[in-house]
């Protein structure tokens, strides 16, 4: 399936007709979205703490900044890009078309991404050794891989995938070897199984934040999960999704790769019902589910914070 980019999609007025509103500057900007480039750097953090006792707070606070000009890359250059296929005409709240300057924001978003490399290969300088860097250039390549020309594997619907492995296993290893500076077979269990679960936490924000945009996705000829499996089907997804990250808590606990303190991750489950009940009660009305990555996110921040509460209080 090929997607022919139209030109440039006239940049569309904000509903008003008058300048964008802080509103729109603010879905534009989408400050809670940004848990998502936090949270697997606090959580390979505490994972290296819980295993090696070690904390090196500069490269800690290095890597959060630099994670979060990543993610601001991924987004802006995420509507540079969209606005050449013309999926994102009826996007207000694009940076692109709020500005209606393309060239400007594509180069703000690269000045994001060298700057947030920069950060890393900092660290990396420090550690004397390029594996938290290789990893993290994986990551972008994700990034890229997921929305730039001529791949656009997120019209494929292969974007969950894509946003699972960047945000899980790649992004909480290498935060965790930022700190570590070193992968044991001892710990391998607890750090991938913490990783595989905020993967999957982080893939469900990008899962949830499709509802409802069904019709414009079709459009454009972007084939995302929830386009492919009907929108009905896929909130039905959801409960067992989240089960699954409840379950691999309790089974690490039992494989002793947890602490008991682990369970708190538990207190988290209102969040996820929370989810749930939203995307199936209004998974068929776009203009009641549009929130639902931001429900999804309430439920990542929550159950990552809670989860590295528990592996700290596990140290104790
Ligand atoms: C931009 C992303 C999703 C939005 O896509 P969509 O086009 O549906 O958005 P709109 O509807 O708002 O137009 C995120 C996509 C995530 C991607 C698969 C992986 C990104 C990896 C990051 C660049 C890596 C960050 C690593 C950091 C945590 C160290
Ligand atoms: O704007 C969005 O919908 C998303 C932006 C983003 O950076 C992200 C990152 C990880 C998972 C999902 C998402 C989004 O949905």
């Amino acid at each position: 399936m090929t997607i022919k980019p139209t030109p440039s999609a006239a940049p569309v007025a904000p509903p008003l007709g008058r300048s964008p509103s802080k509103k729109l500057w603010m879905a534009a900007i989408k400050p809670p979205m940004y848990s998502v480039a936090v949270m697997p750097i606090v959580l390979g953090a505490a994972l290296a703490f819980y295993q090696t006792r070690l904390f090196d707070p500069t490269r800690f606070w290095v890597f959060v900044l630099s994670a979060i000009l990543i993610l601001a890359w991924e987004n802006l250059s995420n509507d540079v890009f969209d606005a050449a296929t013309g999926i994102d005409s009826r996007k207000y709240h694009s940076v692109v078309n709020l500005t209606g300057n393309r060239a400007l924001v594509f180069w703000i978003a690269n000045l994001c991404l060298i700057l947030g490399i920069a950060g890393i290969f900092s660290i990396s300088v420090a550690q004397q050794d390029w594996t938290v860097l290789l990893l993290i250039l994986g990551c972008c390549g994700l990034g890229y891989l997921y929305q730039g020309p001529p791949f656009r594997l997120g019209y494929l619907g292969l974007g969950e995938i894509l946003c699972f492995f960047a945000f899980g296993p790649l992004a909480v290893e290498a935060a965790y070897y930022s700190q570590a500076q070193a992968f044991t077979v001892a710990a391998s269990g607890t750090v991938m199984t913490a990783a595989v679960i905020l993967g999957i936490t982080t893939s469900l924000v990008l899962f949830c934040s499709h509802f409802h945009q069904v019709a414009d996705d079709l459009a454009a000829g972007k084939r995302s999960p929830i386009v492919r499996l009907g929108t009905g089907r896929a909130a039905r997804l959801l409960p067992w999704v989240c089960g699954v990250t409840f379950g691999l808590v309790i089974l690490a606990i039992v494989l002793g790769w947890f602490p008991l303190w682990s369970l708190l991750m538990l207190g988290s489950l209102p969040a996820a019902r929370a989810l749930c009940r939203h995307a199936i009660c209004y998974h068929d009305q776009p203009e009641r589910v549009h929130n639902c990555k931001f429900i999804a996110i309430r439920f990542h921040f929550l159950s990552s914070v809670l989860l590295c509460v528990g592996l700290i209080l596990g140290v104790a």
